[in-house]
């Protein structure tokens, strides 16, 4: 579980709102209510069990300290491991006001219940060699481990795996949630994610996915005003099918396939188009009522679906690039789609993204970047999903159905997601990668992609 709508932050500002409350509040007060949280949370996953709570140098130390004290006075049977001397003023002082025994981390024996207060935000190196097989030993041995903040050994602003082990049950996140707890290895070792408020106020353009707020059609609806997709047909019928099946699912009043020919498959529902090539498809996309044109899914890498591209890339609707399309656009992407006048969302999985952009670092920086580059919302698809827009938003989806890892969910996204830009909705990306998610979790396990959009209804009556 993580936290729906919660902000995300880096370690450095997550350390300038600290700062800032600091200057109207002693830290010290701070860190008891973090350490108050952190003994809350434990204690619920007590039940007259021994408690081993470790302290690192830091203030995530500190915070480890306080959640000891007030275990122990709540009486609890606490003992503390330290892997050294509290290092900073506050852990020093927390370590003071728990006037017990501390024992060493390296001969600490192992208890039911574990609280990891090692490292949080301030880890900056991997866990030096001869902590790390300790720690994931005292892990290993513990019923329920309850890490402080951050699970010791991930790295805060990209979730990469810096030592933390396997077996964490649970990650309290101070104050606001770290990339670290969405992305990359985070993914797997938090465990469940729960968030403590602790009076630090954080600002912050970048949250977690949440349930969109959608709309039924008003009385005065009709299929245009609905929203009308068209989906581009290419080499691989079967692809653009499924993100039309997604778009009729998704809500859209009117979907088109544009198509090569008129055979084919799919609900009797769907309109069919043929178009034989750019010019045809240029031709068609001038109708105005059309409100978003998804590409790239089965489009193939050929002369006819580069000339197909162009026409979209041309017309001056909102668009949908997927798969083939943003395989083509390759490393010119940005070059083409600063060009355009309408609105652009790009759905790019990680080679997709490999093959378009150059720039290093997290995930979220990364999409970020190719945002700004490009000038489009990009879905950074994966496990973890980042969506960033060119204003700096950003939307991480954490802990989808692994079930989705079949061929041909991303199609049913990019239909979904046409579904909704073409309905008008203002945060379509967010609205459709939700839906997504959720149509999975109700297609249960090992469901085909052909199935997942007939759960979009049930998901969309969840947010009405
Ligand atoms: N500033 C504050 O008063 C507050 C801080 N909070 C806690 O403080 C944490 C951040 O505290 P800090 O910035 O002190 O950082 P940490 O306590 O996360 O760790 C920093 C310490 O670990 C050492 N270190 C880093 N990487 C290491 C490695 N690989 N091996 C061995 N030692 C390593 C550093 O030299 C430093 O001594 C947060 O995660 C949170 O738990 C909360 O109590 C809220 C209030
Ligand atoms: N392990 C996973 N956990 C959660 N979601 C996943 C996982 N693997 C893939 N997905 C999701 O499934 C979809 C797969 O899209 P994509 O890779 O484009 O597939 P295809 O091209 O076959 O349609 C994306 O929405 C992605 O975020
Ligand atoms: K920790």
């Amino acid at each position: 579980m993580i936290p729906p709508g919660a902000p995300i932050v880096t370690a450095a500002q997550m350390r300038a709102a600290e700062e800032a409350v600091f200057r109207r509040e002693p830290q010290l007060d701070v860190m008891e209510r973090a350490g108050a949280a952190v003994a809350r949370e434990a204690a619920r996953f007590v039940h007259g069990s021994p408690i081993l709570v470790l302290a690192g140098p830091g203030n995530n130390g500190g915070d480890a300290y306080v959640a000891a004290r007030l275990l122990k006075a709540a009486g609890h049977d606490v003992a503390i491991a330290a892997s050294g001397e509290p290092g900073t003023p506050a852990a020093r002082e927390m370590h003071a006001r728990w006037g017990g025994e501390v024992g060493s981390l390296y001969q600490a024996r192992p208890r039911p219940v574990l609280v990891d207060g090692l490292f949080g935000t301030g880890l900056t190196r991997p866990l030096e060699r001869g902590i790390a097989p300790v720690f994931a030993e005292l892990v290993a041995a513990a019923r329920f481990t309850l890490a402080i903040d951050l699970p010791s050994g991930l790295e805060t602003d990209s979730g990469t795996d810096l030592g933390v082990p396997r077996g964490i049950s649970a990650t309290l996140a101070l104050g606001a949630l770290k990339p670290a707890h969405v992305l990359g290895a985070g993914l797997e070792r938090c465990g469940h994610v729960l968030l403590a408020d602790i009076g630090i106020p954080v600002e912050s353009q970048w949250r977690t996915v949440t349930r969109p707020k959608l709309v039924a059609p008003g009385p005065r609806a009709h299929k245009y005003s609905r929203g009308l997709v068209v989906v581009v047909e290419g080499d691989m019928p079967g692809a653009a099918r499924l993100a039309a099946h997604a778009a009729m699912a998704g809500g859209a009043g009117y979907t088109i396939l544009a198509c090569a020919s008129d055979g084919g498959g799919g609900p009797d529902a769907l309109v069919r188009h043929k178009i034989a090539n750019g010019d045809d498809l240029a031709d068609f996309l001038t109708e105005k009522r059309i409100g978003a044109v998804v590409i790239g899914p089965g489009l193939g890498r050929d002369r006819r679906a580069e000339g197909l591209l162009k026409a979209a890339l041309g017309a001056d609707l909102p668009l949908i690039l997927d798969g083939d399309a943003l395989t083509l656009l390759g490393k010119s992407a940005g070059a083409w789609l600063q060009r355009r006048n309408a609105a652009t969302w790009l759905t790019p999985h990680a080679g997709e993204f490999e093959r378009m952009f150059e720039s290093d670092g997290d995930k979220i920086t990364q999409t970020l970047a190719a945002a700004s580059e490009t000038r489009a919302t990009v879905i950074h698809k994966g496990a973890d999903t980042v969506i960033a827009t060119p204003r700096g938003v950003v939307r991480v989806l954490a802990q989808a159905s692994s079930w989705l890892s079949t061929a041909g969910t991303g199609d049913v996204l990019a239909g979904t997601l046409a579904a909704q830009v073409a309905s008008g909705n203002k945060n379509a990306a967010e609205a459709a990668v939700w839906l997504h998610a959720r149509a999975a979790a109700l297609a249960g396990p090992a469901f085909i992609a052909d199935a997942l959009p007939m759960h979009l209804p049930q998901a969309i009556s969840e947010c009405l």
